[in-house]
């Protein structure tokens, strides 16, 4: 119950509703006393009147007065247990929704390195799968849990102030019936978690063949796919077989385990009967109804300690996550406006999971207002360098200065609100393509959204669709070509109109004109911001008031274009050799 602990705080604050259903559960568990009892008094006006101790006219309203009580109190525990569902089950409702947005805010707080750490299938599991456990436990679990007290403490000691004998067999079978619910429900949970496992494995490899359908129809890969899916579903399937055989001795137990109470009940009462232990046959009736009310309660407490259990243990993989701190952290309070001055100091990184040193004591200066292009071979840290400026990740050695102030220094959020990212890889969401472009800003008008599709040079292909740019995107909608991505993905960050541009190759899959034409326009909507231009080729680069040249993580070369171009180097090898790919 440790990590269950963590809960308290939200129990805390529901408290007055939790109360209130504990008491509803009460009174409605109380109400359904008093049934069985008026069952074994209409049996004895029975007894009586086939005794002639009674006259028919006198059975008659002693029966029909029993039934309306009886009636009524039914009706009565039936609503009450109505309020008792909506009050306690509602609570643990609000409680899953409060964890679940406690565990999705937290999961947004954490660095990348979390996110490359764990696989995404695992936090969606915690999210959804743990958090439905412990909603079982916040809710059922209690709700069942305080039905099942109440009726053990109210009926347990009636029935051994009506007829202690009896009450003695009768719930002698119960804690073996508890005790074989609370195994199988165990091995069920063993064998479901497994059932789980695999369903996940063939979702996983289901969705991944789906997205990849069109790689997997241009090699013919069809048959080898159904043979992997057929494995992969035969060995679900003996598993869920495995499991339904355990779920199919749940309710012929409960059964069985009732037979016997009742069994004894009869064999026991009817003994006393004849005996003249008891005097009426109405308690065989009365004892019978109340084997009927417990057994559910009963069979309850072997399933209550598994969810509790499973509960515990999901709660456990919670907890682990929410206990986890972000290594980048906003230690600034007040908002810090940035100007756009950029500043490397002998900096140096390495990706801690890979231990890849992607930056070697890298010094550079960038103005505001100017630009910048990041030049060199692949892998040798150019994104790096734009993931370091937007504090992504924390430098390894040395310093990075925004507007002459140490990164850690300036509020993260003022930081990265005054940054305008065009990734490599153009992410785009599931929505409209409007709205996908307001995304820095969502209060921009259709006018402005326009402007800027124009200059990042997407505004025909959007108005080519029919919806325009109330076209869908993604798995519902439709897909865009990858330079058309770039360019969406463009015309978001000039709408957000930041201090400064980091641009991540993100013209590689646009023709070189219009290339030209979106660069033109960049510089038109960028003046006095800074803006830094990752690239592979020099025409992205050669209007760039300052071109450097990385590799290996070191910068090897750095100027304007013609400086770079008029000595031997990385930058005029580079800048030949595309002029005569593009002469040719
Ligand atoms: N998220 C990451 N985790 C671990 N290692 C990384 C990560 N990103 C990059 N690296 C490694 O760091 C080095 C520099 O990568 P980086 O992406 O900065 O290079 P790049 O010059 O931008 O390459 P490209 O031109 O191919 O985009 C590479 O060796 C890469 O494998």
């Amino acid at each position: 119950m440790k990590e269950l602990k963590y809960l308290n705080k939200y129990f805390k604050k529901y408290w007055l509703k939790l109360l209130l259903g504990v008491i509803i559960t009460i009174i409605a568990r109380i109400f359904s006393l008093v049934m069985p009892s008026y069952v074994k008094k209409s049996i004895e006006v029975i007894e009586d009147f086939s005794a002639d101790q009674l006259l028919e006219q006198e059975a008659r309203g002693l029966l029909l007065e029993y039934i309306l009580i009886i009636l009524a109190t039914a009706l009565l525990s039936g609503l009450f247990t109505f309020l008792m569902r909506q009050t306690i089950i509602n609570v643990s409702r609000y409680i899953e929704y409060d964890l679940k947005n406690e565990v999705f805010d937290h999961y947004q707080y954490l660095n990348l390195n979390f996110y490359k750490k764990n696989r995404t299938g695992d936090l969606m599991n915690r999210i959804s799968e743990d958090i439905n456990q412990v909603r079982l436990y916040a809710g059922p679990a209690i709700m069942y849990g305080m039905n099942a007290l109440t009726l053990f403490a109210c009926l347990i000691p009636l029935m051994f102030i009506k007829a202690p004998t009896i009450a003695l067999y009768t719930i002698a079978p119960f804690p073996i019936l508890s005790f074989l619910i609370y195994n199988i429900s165990k091995i069920i949970h063993k064998r479901s978690t497994k059932v789980q496992e695999f369903l996940s494995r063939l979702s996983t490899f289901t969705q991944e063949s789906f997205s990849g359908v069109a790689v997997i129809k241009a090699y013919g890969l069809e048959p080898k796919i159904h043979d992997d899916v057929e494995t992969l579903a035969s060995e679900g399937k003996s598993k869920s077989v495995d499991l339904a055989k355990v779920d199919a001795w749940f309710f012929p137990l409960m059964i069985l385990l009732i037979g016997v109470s009742n069994i004894f009940v009869i064999y026991i009462g009817g003994k006393q009967y004849m005996n003249g232990e008891i005097d009426s046959i109405g308690i065989i009736a009365e004892f019978i109804l109340y084997v009927n009310m417990l057994t559910w309660p009963v069979a309850i407490v072997g399933w209550l300690t598994s969810i509790v259990q499973r509960a515990e243990a999901s709660q456990k993989r919670i907890n682990e996550f929410l206990k986890e701190e972000p290594e980048i952290r906003n230690e600034v309070d007040e908002s810090t406006p940035i100007e756009g001055k950029i500043e490397f100091r002998n900096v140096s990184f390495t990706y801690e999971d890979t231990e890849i040193t992607a930056l070697k004591n890298l010094s550079f200066t960038v103005h505001p207002g100017e630009t910048v292009a990041i030049l060199g071979k692949t892998g040798s840290g150019k994104s790096t360098v734009l993931e370091l400026i937007a504090r992504l990740y924390d430098v390894s050695g040395g310093e990075i200065l925004i507007d002459d102030v140490p990164i850690k220094n300036l509020n993260l959020f003022s930081l990265r609100e005054a940054i305008g990212t065009v990734p490599q890889d153009a992410f785009l969401f599931s929505d409209s393509i409007s709205n996908n472009i307001k995304f820095g800003k969502n209060n921009a008008t259709d006018e402005e959204v326009v402007t800027v599709a124009k200059n990042a040079v997407v505004h025909e292909n959007i108005i080519g669709f029919s919806k325009q740019y109330d076209t869908v995107l993604g798995e519902r909608g439709i897909t865009l070509s990858g330079g058309q991505k770039q360019r969406v993905s463009i015309a978001r960050a000039l709408l957000k109109d930041p201090r400064i541009y980091l641009f991540d190759d993100c013209l590689s899959a646009v023709d070189t004109e219009t290339e030209e034409e979106i660069l033109n326009n960049l510089k038109q909507a960028s003046q006095n911001r800074t803006t830094l231009i990752v690239s592979h080729r020099v025409s992205s680069a050669k209007n760039a008031d300052k071109i450097l040249v990385l590799e290996d993580g070191q910068l090897i070369q750095q100027g304007t274009h013609e400086e770079l171009n008029a000595i031997e180097g990385y930058y005029k090898e580079l800048y030949l050799n595309q002029l005569s790919e593009k002469e040719n």
